[in-house]
């Protein structure tokens, strides 16, 4: 599996500036990675590119071993016809079904599934609508700020669990989140702004996993680097 993204840019039609110029990302194994900078630099507008959703840039995106990418972001929203659990259960394939339960635990929203989905709070919404892409086939995912409003310690649950059920998975995790960022994440693509040279700086993180011990040395050495970079 491979992610190569060589020399993009990309200015929106009728935009005076580019958004970024020759932007290079290559990722060569699954894991949790990240797209971390202020707001507006650009990140979701690159994970729209490499979803496939922005066509028009230059440059070239590169990509072996990945058919299915799934780019869901936070305002997402599901019908409101029928509860949230019966909304699942309907959509999802009975081999799914085991897996649904687990995550349903997991994410802390078993008391929603009677609810309809505009009854849940924003984290709740969010937690949802990650779990219907967690059960469908993808190997590349774009979450960007898929668990925005969820409190910190069930985010955390969230992506340590992820990671062992998913250990053949790209996740390209969006957040403006510097601790969770290093923590978490392998490779963690630092923008800095159109008008910063270079544009862009990789960062290596803590990619922490169930049962591991954070070194918190190298941690804040992360976080310095991130910040540094921004
Ligand atoms: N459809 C569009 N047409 C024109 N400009 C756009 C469009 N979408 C985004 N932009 C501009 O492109 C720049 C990058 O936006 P983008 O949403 O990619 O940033 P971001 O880093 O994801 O921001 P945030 O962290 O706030 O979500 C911004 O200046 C934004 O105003």
């Amino acid at each position: 599996m491979h992610l190569s993204c060589q020399n993009i840019s990309f200015r929106y039609p009728n935009a005076e500036n580019s958004v970024f110029s020759n932007l290079t990302l290559e990722v060569t194994e699954p894991g949790f990675n990240a797209l971390f900078g202020p707001s507006g630099v650009g990140k979701t507008s690159f994970a729209r590119m490499i979803a496939g959703d922005i066509k028009d840039h230059t440059g070239e995106i590169r990509m072996t071993g990945i058919d299915r990418i799934a780019y869901t972001y936070n305002l997402e929203r599901l019908p409101g016809w029928s509860a949230v659990g019966r909304h699942l259960e309907k959509n999802i394939p009975e081999s799914r079904k085991e897996r649904m339960a687990e995550l349903i635990e997991i994410f802390g929203i078993r008391d929603c599934m009677d609810q309809r989905f505009s009854q849940l709070s924003l984290g709740q919404k969010n937690r949802v609508n990650l779990i219907r892409y967690l059960l469908q086939d993808f190997q590349l995912i774009i979450l960007d700020e898929s668990l925005a409003n969820v409190d910190e310690l069930t985010r955390e649950r969230i992506i340590l669990r992820i990671k062992e059920i998913f250990p053949r998975t790209f996740f390209m995790y969006i957040s403006h989140n510097v601790v969770e960022v290093s923590k978490f994440c392998k490779e963690i693509l630092v923008f800095r702004g159109a008008h910063k040279r270079p544009q862009t700086v990789m960062v290596r993180g803590q990619d922490l996993k169930t049962g591991q011990t954070l070194d918190k040395k190298a941690f804040e050495l992360t976080m310095l680097e991130i910040m540094n970079a921004s």
